[in-house]
């Protein structure tokens, strides 16, 4: 593994944004984490410095006062040696906090901008958003921390080298010389321990997928009914096993050159310590010479490792930071115009002309040339065999994608003319893949217009019309129950009441009490509302819809040709085209794909003729 490389003018405008970012998250505490750090390189060297003084002062008879100081000086020194890196860690632990606060607020700006849904669903724009979300903060935390870590080494190195240099310049190069495979390499490891981040991190999201289908209440009855555990639980160990190959490669190749580097080091600081000590039996060096070459030479050595270690690491958060670099300047995934045109209410409708979409080139056309309107005031019921893009029409409506060719216009306004943002809050729906959310029951229906979350007789009402009501008041806290029996809210750790899970039937109505809060948006958009209903809570559901879409412009859904049966027109969508238009005796009549359709459903009902879809 080679590993990714970074050009400079990158690597300089990533250093500019990393230490931007890690200012404006602790400004107070970089500051002072630059006064440490400057102390913490003094202290070493001071330590080495007073010691030869109080050696020399000792063999050359200097006075007691003078000696008694330079033992002060010497306590101090190195109870500042002690204390300082713990209070460093201290700082930047703060900082790292601080600072993951921030990006991540960041990175969740930059997801947000993604208005449309194409970018998520690409896997490696996924990798590179699970890389930047787990180490976004570790790019401007480790390059401030090394770059303040590099800052002491370098006091450092430069007080010992000084030192060498005056006693023996020729160890001192050496050292010096000794320490140049070690950037090399560090830098090579450094490269390609950046490029596993990214390698890694398409193993660890199926490694926790499977982890999670193992664990999790939402697989939990498929996986003991249909015996998946085994199955389940080798993926995830195949998953395990390959990344820990990928980790196991590259630390052996840490340890093996990091091995022969400090045997070189070794042998280095053997040499000098032979050197020192017969210069020093001959009489050219004194005892103090010999202590402070004797702490000099692993002082060197460790500073100019640290540094070392300290500049490999500014190259890997650099390569890190690329990850959040490139999420948070993300393109926007649909084109939002400049200044976007104010979304009217809908006066004539929604028109859909020869639109065609495909959810990528690889993937096959799902609509091939829609053309249809959707009056308003007037409800279109829309329906078609599995798979015929129904579902897909509405995700166009929402603008969540963009038709690949033709258009889709708001009385007679190309939907890419406005913000996303700004059409849908003219939209309701009720989605056949609703979120259930690990919330309460009055969170639940409020995310459906967060405007009425403070107002628990909108919500009520809500509740009431799609007939929930007294459902999520029976609740043991009513409406702020939890639905969920995954998480439970501070004093309720042992509460066994503090959770509630609702039937399938229930959350839909949950679903749809969303969006009757939002039923007097311009368009209503109601993809399989009714499916997990009983047949009672059908009926009366869809009479409820009926009067609540009664001069509304709205968009029905279903396979339940019933329901969609008193609807103003009928879109039959087939083939990726609307195959079939018109009023349901006017489909009927016409003895179409619709009219068998629902003579097959029709049947099914009727008791001397078993039914066959
Ligand atoms: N995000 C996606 N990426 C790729 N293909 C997709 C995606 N979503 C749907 N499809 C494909 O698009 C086609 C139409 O799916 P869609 O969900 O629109 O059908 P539908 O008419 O709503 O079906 P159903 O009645 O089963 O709900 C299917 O072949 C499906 O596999």
């Amino acid at each position: 593994m080679t590993g990714p490389r970074l050009a400079p003018r990158r690597a300089a405008r990533h250093t500019r944004a990393a230490l931007g970012l890690t200012w404006r998250a602790a400004p107070a505490g970089t500051t002072a984490d630059l006064l440490l750090a400057v102390l913490a390189g003094v202290a070493p060297v001071l330590v080495a410095a007073l010691t030869k003084l109080v050696l020399d002062g000792l063999t050359r008879g200097r006075s007691p006062g003078s000696l008694a100081l330079l033992g002060v000086g010497l306590a101090v020194a190195a109870a500042a040696g002690v204390l300082l890196p713990h209070l460093r860690a201290y700082v930047e632990k703060e900082r790292m906090r601080a600072v993951s606060r921030l990006v991540r607020r960041r990175l969740h700006d930059a997801v947000l901008r993604l208005v449309g849904l194409v970018r998520l669903e690409d896997p490696t724009f996924q990798d590179r958003l699970q890389a930047a979300q787990q180490t976004g903060h570790l790019g401007p935390t480790q390059l401030t921390g090394n770059a303040l870590g590099g800052v002491q080494s370098l006091i450092a190195l430069s007080g010992f080298l000084g030192v060498l240099l005056a006693l023996s310049p020729v160890i001192g190069l050496l050292v010096l010389a000794a320490a140049l495979p070690t950037l090399w390499l560090q830098l090579r490891l450094n490269r390609a321990r950046a490029a596993m981040v990214l390698h890694l991190e398409h193993f660890q999201r199926r490694d926790l997928f499977f982890a999670q289908l193992l664990v999790g209440v939402p697989a939990a009855k498929e996986v003991r009914l249909f015996g998946l555990g085994r199955f389940l639980g080798d993926r995830m160990l195949a998953e395990l096993h390959g990344m820990h190959a990928v980790e196991q490669r590259l630390d052996r190749r840490e340890l093996r050159a990091q091995s022969l580097l400090g045997l070189l080091g070794a042998v280095v600081a053997g040499v000098g310590v032979v050197y020192t000590v017969a210069a020093a039996a001959a009489g050219r060096l004194t005892p103090g010479d010999v202590v402070i070459y004797l702490a000099a030479v692993p002082g060197v050595q460790g500073a100019l490792g640290s540094l070392v270690g300290q500049l490999g690491a500014i190259h890997r958060a650099l390569l890190l930071f690329d990850h959040y670099d490139e999420v948070v300047r993300a393109e926007r995934d649909l084109p939002v115009p400049a200044v976007a045109r104010p979304v009217p209410p809908l006066r004539r409708g929604i028109e859909l002309c020869d639109v065609w979409f495909r959810y990528s080139p690889r993937h096959p056309w799902v609509l091939r040339g829609v053309d249809l309107f959707l009056p308003a005031g007037s409800t279109t019921a829309l329906v078609g065999l599995n798979g015929a893009g129904k579902s897909t029409l509405v995700k166009l409506l929402c603008r969540f994608y963009d038709p690949e060719r033709g258009a889709i216009r708001w009385d007679g306004v190309d939907l890419r003319e406005f913000d996303p943002a700004a059409l849908r809050e003219r939209l309701g729906a009720v989605f056949q893949d609703f979120m259930p959310y690990d919330l309460t029951a009055a969170e639940n229906i409020a995310v459906g217009d967060l405007a009425a979350r403070d107002d628990p007789g909108r919500l009520r009402a809500a509740a009431r019309q799609a007939g929930v009501d007294e459902t999520l008041a029976a609740l043991p806290r009513g409406y702020d129950t939890l639905l969920t029996r995954i998480f439970y809210e501070g004093p309720d750790r042992d509460d066994e009441q503090a959770g509630v899970v609702l039937s399938g039937g229930q959350w839909q109505r949950v679903a749809l009490a969303r969006g009757f809060l939002r039923a007097d948006r311009d368009l209503l958009i109601l993809d399989e509302p009714s499916s997990g209903l009983d047949a009672e809570a059908e009926h009366d559901l869809h009479t409820r819809l009926r009067d609540l879409r009664r001069g509304r412009t709205s968009l029905l859904i279903s396979h339940r040709l019933n329901a969609v049966r008193d609807a103003d027109t009928i879109a039959v969508l087939a083939d990726g085209r609307v195959a079939e238009y018109g009023r349901h005796d006017e489909l009927l009549a016409a003895g179409g794909g619709y009219a068998r359709l629902f003579t097959l459903q029709a049947r099914g009902y009727r008791e001397d003729s078993p039914a066959s879809v």
